[in-house]
C-alpha cells in the first residue's frame, strides 16, 4: 500500500539558514493493506512531518513514498487525494464556520465526482454519515459550531469515506476529544481497517497506538528506534529508549523552541545513534546505527541488541 524508503526531511536553520535540522532522517517502512500503524514519538519528533510528506503537503529532501507501486511525485495530486486521505487533530479548523456542514460534502462531489447525480450523492452521503454512527437527519444542515468536536471528527472520517480513501493519515485525531469519545472514534478507525482501509496512526500515547494499531514504529528525533508487530515492540521493548518510554512517559507533549532545535541538532556526534546522550547503554560503540531484523516482524536500531 506504502513504501516508505530512506525518507529525509531537512529544514536550515540557525542564523542565515546555515545549519540544517533533520526533522526526518532516513527513514524506511511499509504499511501493508488493511493494516494500521502507529507512529508514537514524543513532540518534535518528526511524526506530523512524516503525515504530511505521506499526504505531499511538502516534499522530501531526499527519499521516496511509494503508493500501491508507485512514486507518488509522478502522480496528480487530484488522482492521489482519491485514495489518500488526512484527518488533523483540530477538527473546527477544517470546516468553514459560515457554511453549514453539507458543504463540505458537496465539495467533495464538486471537486472529484461532478457528474455524479445529486439526489444519488446524497444518498450516499447520508450512508457514510451513518457509517460514522451518526444520524444524518440530525446532522446534516447544521453549522459546525452546533456540532461537537468528536461529532466534527467523525464527519471528517465520513468525508474520506466518499472517496476511494484505501490510505488513512490519522494525525492525533483524537487528542482533543473527551475520554469516552476517543474510543469511538478509534473504533471506527478498527471496523473501517476491516473493511480495507489502511492508517497512519499519529500519536504521541502509547496506549492508544497498542489499542489500535497492528504495527507500532517508534521515533525519536527523526529516526526511527523500533519498528514491528505491535504486541512485539510492547511486551519485548528492545531499544533503550522504548523501554523508557514504557517505564516513564517522558515530555511527550514538549514543545521545542528554536534554540532547543540548534541545540538538538547538535547534540549527538555526527554518525552516533541519536539516542546516545540519554542511553543508559551508550558508549563508542553506537555509531552508525542501521535497523536490524531481532526476530520476525520486529526491527531494532541499536548495536547493543
Ligand atoms: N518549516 C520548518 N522549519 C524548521 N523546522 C521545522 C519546520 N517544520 C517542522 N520543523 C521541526 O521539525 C521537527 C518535527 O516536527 P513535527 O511537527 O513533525 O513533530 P511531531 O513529532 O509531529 O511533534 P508534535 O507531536 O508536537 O506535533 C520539530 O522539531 C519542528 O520544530
Amino acid at each position: 500500500m506504502i513504501e516508505v524508503t530512506n525518507l529525509t526531511k531537512a529544514y536550515n536553520i540557525g542564523s542565515f539558514g546555515k545549519e540544517k535540522f533533520y526533522a526526518v532522517d532516513n527513514v524506511s517502512f511499509k504499511i501493508d493493506d488493511n493494516q494500521i500503524v502507529s507512529l508514537i514519538g514524543e513532540s518534535g519528533s518528526g511524526k506530523t512531518t512524516i503525515g504530511k510528506l505521506i499526504l505531499k503537503l511538502i516534499k522530501p529532501t531526499s527519499g521516496e513514498i511509494l503508493f500501491q507501486g508507485k512514486n507518488i511525485k509522478n502522480l496528480k495530486n487530484k488522482e492521489y487525494y482519491r485514495y489518500v486521505q488526512g484527518v488533523f487533530q483540530d477538527p473546527f479548523s477544517s470546516y468553514n464556520p459560515i457554511f453549514k456542514i453539507n458543504r463540505v460534502f458537496d465539495m467533495v462531489r464538486e471537486e472529484f465526482y461532478p457528474k455524479t447525480d445529486k439526489d444519488k450523492w446524497n444518498e450516499k452521503v447520508e450512508k457514510v454519515i451513518s457509517e460514522v454512527g451518526l444520524n444524518p437527519k440530525e446532522i446534516l444542515g447544521k453549522f459546525p459550531h452546533q456540532l461537537s468536536g468528536g461529532q466534527l471528527q467523525r464527519l471528517l472520517i465520513a468525508r474520506t469515506l466518499l472517496m476511494e480513501t484505501k490510505f488513512l493519515v490519522a494525525d492525533e485525531i483524537i487528542s482533543m476529544l473527551d475520554a469516552s469519545t476517543r474510543i469511538d472514534i478509534l473504533n471506527i478507525l478498527i471496523d473501517l481497517k476491516e473493511k480495507g482501509l489502511s492508517v497512519l496512526f499519529i500519536t504521541h500515547d502509547l496506549s492508544l497506538g497498542y489499542y489500535t494499531s497492528d504495527k507500532t514504529i517508534i521515533l525519536y528525533r527523526g529516526s526511527i528506534m523500533e519498528y514491528g508487530d505491535t504486541e512485539k515492540v510492547f511486551n519485548n521493548p528492545l531499544h533503550p529508549y522504548t523501554i523508557m518510554l514504557m517505564n516513564s512517559v517522558p515530555t511527550m507533549n514538549k514543545k521545542w523552541t528554536k534554540e532547543e532545535l540548534i541545540a538538538e541538532s547538535r547534540r549527538t556526534p555526527p554518525g552516533y545513534c541519536k539516542f546516545y546522550d540519554r542511553c543508559p547503554l551508550a558508549d563508542k560503540e553506537c555509531k552508525n546505527v542501521q535497523l536490524k531484523k531481532v526476530e520476525e516482524e520486529h526491527y531494532v536500531a541499536c548495536v547493543k541488541k
